[in-house]
């Protein structure tokens, strides 16, 4: 038998996880640029003074929207060292 809640909350978790490809696909579209930028002008890929602003922002706002901010922060490097990956490659490519 069809469970029509359980699919009403699958309806929503789909919705969100397209909004979260959609969002990632803007930020590594301007990472990219970034990328680039970095690497014409001559700038190390890894910024580790920024990454710390970034880390302890998303911890706050994490915990004021309670979420676990341990998540929030594995999350954001997983992200970030895609990122970093991506530089890299800019830069020995360019
Ligand atoms: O802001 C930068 O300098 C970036 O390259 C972007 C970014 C990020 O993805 O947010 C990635 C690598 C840096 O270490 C810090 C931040």
């Amino acid at each position: 038998m069809a469970d029509e809640i359980l699919n009403r909350y699958r309806e929503s978790i789909d919705n969100i996880d397209a909004a979260l490809i959609f969002m990632l696909a803007e930020r590594f579209k301007i990472t990219k640029a970034v990328g680039e930028h970095k690497a014409a002008t001559g700038l190390p890929p890894a910024d580790p003074g920024r990454e710390q602003i970034q880390i302890d922002r998303l911890r706050a706002l994490a915990k004021s929207a309670n979420l676990d901010p341990d998540f929030s922060e594995k999350f954001l490097r997983f992200v970030i060292d895609e990122v970093i990956h991506h530089h890299r490659r800019a830069g020995a490519d360019g």
